[in-house]
C-alpha cells in the first residue's frame, strides 16, 4: 500500500469514527429493533412438537377449545393419523371425563353403519367360526338392503394379529363413508400368552393412558364380546372359563362409556358352543339392524336411551340381595318412590317406616276407601259416576309409576323382580326356583287388580293403593291388560340389555315369558275376568301362582285351574288378623275362614298353599298351635313360611314396626321346626321338605308330595300344560299329576336352597359365602 492509499484509508476510519460518536444512540436503538423483529418473526414460523409434559400449562386453551370440538360437537372421532412418535393428546391431563359425564346420544340416523368382526384364534377353531359368521352377516346386511336404503355397509372381519391396534382401539377408524361403527368380538380364552393378552393390554393401557380420553371408543355404536372356552379343563367361571372374553368386555365397556350393545355371550367349544353362539348373533344382529334403522340401540344402553348401569361397573344397587336400609342410614330424604326394590313377591312382605325431610316420621297417608259412599240422608241420591280405579293424572298413578311400575289400563299393574334382574346376571334365583323350579329371569310379576281389601300393617305400598271391598270401577277387558303387561314386561327386560354381568344365554331366554307371578300389589281375583286372563296366560304356556288374601271365598270358589294357588295367612287367630290385615270387611274372619275351607275342597284340583310371613312381635309368638290349627282346617299342598323382610322406609311405622320385628333365619327356622311337631301330634302327614335361606323361606309339604322316601316340590310344567290342553281349565286331574322330578339335592332342608349354577354376591358385586344358621346362637 502506498502513502497516498493510506492516508485515504485514514480519512475515512476517521470519518466513521466520527458517524459513530454523532449518532451512535439512535444506531444502537435500531438494531435493536431489528434484532427483536427478527427474532419474533423466526418464532412465529417456528413448527412445534405437540408437548408430552406439562401440557396443561401450555396447551390448556388449545385444549380447551379442541377437546370441545373432538367430544362433543363431532361426535365421530376421524382416526389419528398413524405416527411412530408419542400418541396425540386428546384430552389433557384431567382424568375421567367419561366417567364424570355419561357418554350422551348420539344420533347416527345420518351415517351408514358398518360391522367390524375382531377374532383370534390360536388352534383355529374360532377362526372357521368367525369365517363362515361373516359370511352370515354379509347375507343379513344384503338381506336388509331394502330396508336399510344402503345404510348397513358390508361387514370386515379383521384378525387381531394382523391389525395394528392403535388403528382401531385409541379411536374408531375414518372411513370415506363416514361410517358409524359396530364392534364385535369373537374370543377364545388362552391362560397361556397368546395375542388376547397383548391385545388386552393394549385396551388397559389405552383406557389408563393420561393422554388419551378414559373413552375414546365412545364414538362407536356399540360392542358386544362372544367368548369360546373349554369347560372340560376351565369348568365354570371362578376356575377361567372365558375368563378373556369377560376380561374384554370389561376393558370395551370402559372404552366406550359403556356402550355394550348385547351381553357378552360364552360357548363351550366342547358342547353348547354352536346353540350359544346362534342365540348371541341373532340378538346382536337385532340390535344392530334397529341402530342401523331408528339411529339408535335402544333403550337401557348408555348413549342411546335410558342408561341402567351404575357408576360402578360391579355396584348396582339392585344386585340380588335383600338390602336392610334402616333408618339411620336414610340421609332424611323420603325415598318412598324411588327405591328399586320394592317388591312383595320375591322379599316376603315389608315394613316401611316413612319419615320427612327433617326425619321426623309422618303419619303414613290413608289410603282412599272406595267403599265410602255420602249417605243417602245427607245428600241427595245420585247415580254412581264409575271412575277408574288408577286414573293417569291421580297421585297413586305417580306414585307407583316412581316406585318403577308400568300401569297398563287403568287397575293393572306390572314391574320387574329384582329377582328377575339378579338371575340375568347369574347372582341367584328368588326361592321360587329352589322350591319349584321356576326360574326367575323367565318370570313376569303382574296383577290385573291394583286394589285390595286389606291395609296389611307390614305392606310397604301403603296409602298408594286404591282399597275397597267390591270393584266398583272401570272394568279393563283381559286381552288389553295380557298385551300391554307382557310390552311392558319386555320393555324393563330389554333395557337390562346393557347392565354389566347380563349373561347373553339368560338374556335370550328371559325374551321368552315362562311364568306369571299373580301377586305384585292388589288382589288379582279381585278383577272379575280373572278366570280370562288365566286362560290368556296359560294359552301361551305361561305358568300361573296366585295369590289371594283370603277375603273373597265367592271369587275363589269360582276360580280355574292355575298352576299353584296361595292364600296369605298372616296371623292364626282372629284377633291378631285384624291387627295385622287391618281388613276392610267387617266379616273378615268368617270370610277367611270360608276361603280356607274353599281350599281344603280344591286341594286334590290345584296345588294350593299356605303363605305364612313371620312378623316378630306380631304373629309369630306362641302362635304354632294356632296355625296347625287353620292347616288341620285347609289341608294345603305346601306350606310356605317366610320371615317379613324390612326395606327401610315403611309407612307402616305408625303400626309400630322397626327392624326388631324382622326374625333371623333361625327363628324362622325354630318357628318352622315348632310347627312341624304340632302337625306330627295332630297326625298329620306333613314335613319339612326345602328352603331358601337366602329368603328366609322354608316350606313345608304334604307327604303327598314325598315319593319314596323323596320330596317332589317342583311342578312339571310342561304336563300341566298337556292336562290344560286335554282336559279343559275344569278339567279332571290333580296335583300330583304334574309333579314334577325329585327336589333337588341343593335345594332340600339343610342344604340352604342356593341356585348352584350362580354365584351369591354382595350388593358390590363381592362374592359372599353361604353362611346358615338354622339353630339359635349360644
Ligand atoms: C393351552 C390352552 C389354554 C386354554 N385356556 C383356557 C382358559 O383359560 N379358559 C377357557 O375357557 N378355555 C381355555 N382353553 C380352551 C380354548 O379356549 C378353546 O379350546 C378354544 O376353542 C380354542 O379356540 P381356537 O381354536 O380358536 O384357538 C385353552 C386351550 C388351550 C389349548
Ligand atoms: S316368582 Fe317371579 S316375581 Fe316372584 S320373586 Fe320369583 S322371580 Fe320375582
Amino acid at each position: 500500500m502506498d502513502a497516498g492509499n493510506r492516508l485515504q484509508l485514514g480519512t475515512s476510519v476517521s470519518d466513521l469514527v466520527e458517524v459513530w460518536h454523532a449518532h451512535r444512540t439512535s444506531i444502537i436503538l435500531c438494531a435493536l429493533v431489528l434484532l427483536i423483529g427478527l427474532r419474533t418473526l423466526l418464532h412465529k414460523a417456528e413448527e412445534r412438537e405437540p408437548l408430552a409434559v406439562l401440557p396443561k400449562i401450555y396447551n390448556q386453551e388449545k385444549s380447551e377449545t379442541n377437546e370441545k370440538t373432538a367430544h362433543e360437537a363431532q361426535p365421530v372421532a376421524v382416526a389419528e393419523k398413524k405416527s411412530a412418535g408419542p400418541r396425540r393428546i386428546k384430552g389433557g391431563v384431567t382424568r375421567k371425563p367419561s366417567q364424570e359425564k355419561k357418554a350422551t346420544a348420539v344420533d347416527y340416523t345420518d351415517r351408514p353403519t358398518k360391522v367390524l368382526v375382531f377374532f383370534s384364534s390360536i388352534t383355529t377353531k374360532t377362526e372357521k367360526i368367525a369365517h363362515e359368521y361373516i359370511k352370515t352377516l354379509e347375507t343379513f346386511v344384503d338381506q336388509r338392503a331394502g330396508e336399510t336404503q344402503g345404510k348397513f355397509l358390508k361387514p370386515e372381519l379383521l384378525d387381531l394379529t394382523e391389525i395394528d391396534f392403535e388403528d382401531y382401539f385409541v379411536s374408531p377408524p375414518k372411513s370415506t363413508e363416514n361410517a358409524a361403527y359396530v364392534y364385535l368380538f369373537i374370543l377364545p380364552s388362552y391362560n397361556i400368552d397368546s395375542i388376547n393378552d397383548t391385545f388386552l393390554q393394549h385396551l388397559q393401557e389405552t383406557h389408563h393412558d393420561f393422554r388419551i380420553d378414559t373413552a375414546p371408543l365412545s364414538p362407536l355404536i356399540g360392542y358386544s364380546v362372544f367368548g369360546f372356552g373349554d369347560k372340560e379343563g376351565w369348568p365354570n367361571e371362578d376356575e377361567g372359563f372365558c375368563f378373556q372374553a369377560k376380561e374384554l368386555d370389561k376393558w370395551m365397556s370402559k372404552l366406550t362409556g359403556r356402550k355394550r350393545a348385547y351381553p357378552v355371550g360364552m360357548g363351550d367349544m366342547k358342547s353348547d358352543h354352536t346353540e350359544r353362539f346362534t342365540e348371541w348373533t341373532t340378538g346382536v344382529q337385532d340390535v344392530i339392524f334397529q341402530a342401523v334403522q331408528t339411529g339408535f340401540l335402544g333403550e337401557g344402553v348408555p348413549g342411546s336411551g335410558d342408561a341402567v348401569e351404575s357408576d360402578e361397573e360391579d355396584a348396582e344397587a339392585d344386585d340380588g340381595e335383600v338390602v336392610f336400609d334402616d333408618e339411620e342410614s336414610g340421609d332424611g330424604k323420603s325415598s318412598d318412590d324411588s327405591r328399586p326394590l320394592d317388591d312383595v313377591e320375591d322379599l316376603g312382605k315389608m315394613i316401611r317406616p316413612n319419615k320427612d325431610g327433617n326425619g321426623t316420621i309422618r303419619k303414613a297417608p290413608l289410603a282412599v276407601d272406595f267403599t265410602t259412599y255420602p249417605s243417602a240422608g245427607k245428600k241427595k241420591a245420585q247415580a254412581p259416576i264409575i271412575k277408574e280405579m288408577v286414573a293417569k293424572n291421580s297421585p297413586t298413578y305417580t306414585a307407583l309409576t316412581k316406585q318403577g311400575y308400568s300401569i297398563v289400563g287403568s287397575h293393572s299393574g306390572v314391574k320387574i323382580c329384582r329377582w328377575t334382574k339378579s338371575a340375568l346376571r347369574g347372582r341367584g334365583s328368588c326361592y321360587k326356583y329352589s322350591l319349584y323350579g321356576i326360574n326367575s329371569h323367565q318370570c313376569m310379576e303382574t296383577t290385573p287388580s291394583l286394589s285390595c281389601s286389606n291395609k296389611c300393617v307390614f305392606c310397604w305400598r301403603h296409602g298408594t293403593n286404591p282399597v275397597g271391598t267390591t270393584w266398583r270401577w272401570v272394568v279393563d277387558p283381559p286381552d288389553m291388560i295380557f298385551d300391554g303387561v307382557k310390552e311392558n314386561h319386555y320393555k324393563k327386560i330389554k333395557m337390562m340389555r346393557g347392565v354389566p354381568g347380563v349373561r347373553a344365554e339368560r338374556y335370550a331366554e328371559a325374551l321368552r315369558i315362562r311364568h306369571c307371578a299373580l301377586s305384585l300389589v292388589g288382589e288379582p281375583i279381585f278383577y272379575p275376568y280373572i278366570n280370562e286372563f288365566l286362560a290368556l296366560l296359560h294359552n301361551e304356556r305361561i305358568s300361573s301362582f296366585l295369590v289371594c288374601n283370603a277375603q273373597h271365598p265367592d271369587q275363589l270358589a269360582a276360580l280355574k285351574a292355575v298352576t299353584q294357588l296361595y292364600v296369605s295367612i298372616d296371623a292364626s287367630n282372629k284377633d291378631s288378623l285384624r291387627k295385622i290385615d287391618r281388613p276392610l270387611h267387617r266379616d273378615f274372619w268368617e270370610r277367611f275362614l270360608r276361603c280356607l275351607d274353599i281350599l281344603r275342597e280344591k286341594r286334590f284340583r290345584h296345588r294350593t298353599v299356605y303363605r305364612l310371613t313371620l312378623v316378630k312381635g306380631f304373629n309369630v309368638e306362641d302362635e304354632a298351635e294356632g296355625y296347625a290349627q287353620l292347616i288341620e282346617r285347609g289341608l294345603p299342598c305346601f306350606v310356605e313360611v317366610k320371615g317379613v323382610t324390612y326395606c327401610g322406609t315403611s309407612t307402616s311405622s305408625n303400626a309400630g314396626l322397626s327392624m326388631s320385628n324382622v326374625p333371623f333365619y333361625w327363628e324362622v327356622c325354630e318357628f318352622v321346626k315348632a310347627l312341624d311337631k304340632r302337625l306330627q301330634e295332630k297326625g298329620l302327614d306333613y314335613g319339612i321338605a326345602a328352603e331358601h335361606a337366602h329368603s328366609c323361606c322354608v316350606l313345608l309339604a304334604s307327604k303327598r308330595f314325598n315319593v319314596n322316601g323323596k320330596w317332589h316340590t317342583h311342578i312339571d310344567y310342561q304336563r300341566f300344560f298337556e292336562l290344560l290342553e286335554e282336559r279343559g281349565a275344569d278339567g279332571d286331574w290333580t296335583p300330583e299329576d304334574y309333579m314334577g322330578p325329585p327336589t333337588p339335592e341343593w335345594a332340600l332342608w339343610g342344604n340352604g336352597g342356593f341356585d348352584p349354577r350362580d354365584e351369591r354376591v354382595d350388593r358390590k358385586g363381592r362374592k359372599m359365602e353361604a353362611i346358615v344358621t338354622r339353630e339359635a346362637p349360644e
